[in-house]
């Protein structure tokens, strides 16, 4: 990935940072950088991720998906990290197998998914690093009853990714399943260059070597100055932002297929920054059709916000149609493709007008290397701005909080945390 920080200039911007400011920044990237690189050599938690590349098998994963490679179409069962980097793939490529990801537990939507699919030729991907998961094990509860009352062996169909030990482990084993290991050292949200991201896309069909060589080439660029690494260039003007005002950042994709890696970027930086009251809060926006409803508030609201654009350089393309309304007549010498990207350039120049930081991230186009750039890229950026906050960027001590609260209630054990469920305060205004 490239990335153009030019708008986020205090010369452009305001909040913005100088030139200055940047180099004297630059001085803690060299050291952060020494730092990653340590933890990388040593294959310390969480900066394993970055080994990803070089480490992950591409061979190991289609032989485990080999069974339903016919698959027509693929239910992920998984949440978090164990759902959204293999969303964020195969959301962005074209495939012939339809994929579904059961993250939430909501009964009608699961419901709707199972009675929908043709089950007989539907595969089941099942992620969950700790393998404890109550969503990601209850779906799957629902889902293996689905195929059951269908008379549809779910045992030939399913795949699963979890750690080396833990419930889904087991079962794993009992039933002789297809398995995977989620990678050690690797937090879920980092590891979707590992079978826990990669599984989905081997069922679809996708260049597996083409996303590692895409993330291999982006780990290259890693260097001790983010002025020749587009990743800690993105890690470290996020940073600087956020110090001086910009505590959102509004990721906008100016491409459709890259809608779900604005997820996939939000609990990145959400979960891994957002500790001892520091980070910056990650909103999900789309281009174009975002420029219709929060674009106001970017232009024009309160100047707590940095806009980061993902744009391709190349897509398929498509005329408009000429049309005998006068008024229409500009649209019919053009293509969808030109409109896309004048929406896009129009919205960039109207935030650096009104003084609005903005950094753009641009892809060649969108396929399996671009991608792998992208995922690994965006994960290099957030290991760095981690270093720079001086956060622990590989634990989320709060979402553990309420996940522990929601097992006390459901009767999974003793936990403190459920108390504090009982012991909420209360004024209601009643109808
Ligand atoms: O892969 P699992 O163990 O099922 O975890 C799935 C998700 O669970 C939690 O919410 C964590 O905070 C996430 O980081 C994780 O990705």
């Amino acid at each position: 990935m490239n990335v153009d920080i030019g708008n986020a200039l205090a010369s452009v911007a305001s909040p913005g940072v100088s030139r200055e400011s940047l180099e004297r920044l630059d001085e803690q990237v060299a050291a952060a950088h020494e730092r990653i690189e340590r933890g990388m050599a040593n294959g310390e938690h969480g900066y394993e991720a970055l080994n990803l590349p070089e480490r992950t098998d591409p061979d190991e994963i289609r032989a485990a998906v080999e069974p339903v490679a016919d698959a027509d179409a693929l239910i992920t069962v998984g949440i978090g990290g164990s759902s959204l980097g293999a969303a964020t793939i195969t959301n962005a490529l074209q495939s012939d197998t339809e994929t579904v990801f059961l993250d939430n537990v909501d009964p009608e939507w699961v419901s709707t998914h199972l009675e929908r699919l043709p089950l007989e030729s539907t595969a089941i991907n099942v992620v969950s690093r700790s393998g404890t998961t109550a969503e990601t094990l209850a779906n799957f509860l629902v889902v293996r009853e689905a195929f059951e009352s269908a008379g549809v062996d779910w045992t030939e169909r399913t795949i699963v990714t979890t750690g080396e030990s833990g419930p889904l482990r087991d079962l794993a084993n009992r039933h002789d399943l297809p398995s995977l290991k989620a990678p050690d050292g690797v937090p879920g949200r980092f590891s979707a260059l590992s079978a826990v991201g990669m599984v989905a896309a081997a069922v679809c069909g996708h260049d597996l070597e083409a996303l590692l060589a895409g993330a291999a080439a982006e780990r290259e660029t890693l260097s001790d100055s983010l002025f020749d690494c587009p990743a800690y260039a993105y890690g470290a003007t996020t940073y600087a932002l956020d110090g001086r005002g910009a505590g959102v950042n509004a990721m906008m994709p100016y491409a459709e297929s890259l809608e779900t890696s604005a997820e996939w970027f939000a609990q990145l930086w959400a979960e891994s920054l957002g500790k001892d009251d520091l980070g910056q809060t990650p909103v999900r926006a789309l281009g174009v059709t975002d420029q219709h409803s929060q674009l106001q508030l970017y232009r024009a609201g309160p100047r707590d916000k940095l806009v980061t654009f993902v744009t391709t350089r190349e897509s398929a393309d498509r005329p408009i149609p000429d049309t005998d309304v006068e008024d229409l007549a500009y649209l019919g010498d053009s293509t969808l493709g030109d409109l896309l990207k004048a929406e896009f350039e129009a919205t960039e120049a109207s935030l650096a007008a009104a003084g609005r930081p903005n950094v753009r991230v641009e892809l060649e186009r969108v396929d399996e290397y671009e991608l792998g750039g992208l995922l690994y890229g965006m994960e290099a950026a957030c290991v760095l701005a981690g270093e720079l906050y001086g956060v622990n960027t590989f634990e989320q001590p709060a979402v553990e909080w309420a996940k522990k609260a929601t097992r006390g209630l459901l009767g999974g054990g003793q936990f403190e945390e459920a108390d504090a469920v009982a012991t909420k305060t209360e004024l209601r205004i009643e109808r």
